[in-house]
């Protein structure tokens, strides 16, 4: 049965590295987020997150979850599946969505940025 466990480091294709802790019974978990690329000027830090995955059927999950961004005042959420792929490799395909805060109602329009990134088990 193909099994993708969702437990353990993950990097994607910006270089970002991702900890995921033990996932729960209930498929909540939880983990750290470093971020190798930022569009803030503060200094990068570890930021922690918080999401869920489907056990339904183990092979393949959905999940998604959530970056409390530590050292800028924004929020992303991540969305995607996880697959095996023919080599038997656990590959992440994900879509994101990046909220940061803006000073006014007016600049609403332009806060948000949408993505994808692909995470793999290697660097
Ligand atoms: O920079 C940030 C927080 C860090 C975001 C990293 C993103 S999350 C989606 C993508 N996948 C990754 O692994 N890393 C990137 N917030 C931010 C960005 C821009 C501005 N801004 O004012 O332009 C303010 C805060």
């Amino acid at each position: 049965v193909k099994k993708c466990n969702l437990t353990g480091q993950w990097w994607n294709d910006l270089g970002s590295n991702m900890t995921i802790d033990e996932v729960k019974k209930n498929g909540d978990f939880t983990g750290k987020y470093l971020t190798a690329v930022s569009g803030s000027t503060s200094n990068i830090t570890a930021s922690p997150m918080v999401g869920s995955q489907q056990l339904a059927n183990l092979s393949q999950p959905t999940f998604g979850f959530t970056v409390h961004w530590s050292f800028t005042d924004s929020i992303t959420v991540f969305t995607g599946q996880c697959f095996v792929d023919e080599y038997g490799k656990e590959v992440l395909k994900t879509m994101w969505l990046l909220r940061s805060r803006v000073e006014n109602i007016k600049n609403d329009w332009n806060a948000t940025l949408v993505g994808y990134n692909t995470f793999g088990r290697n660097k």
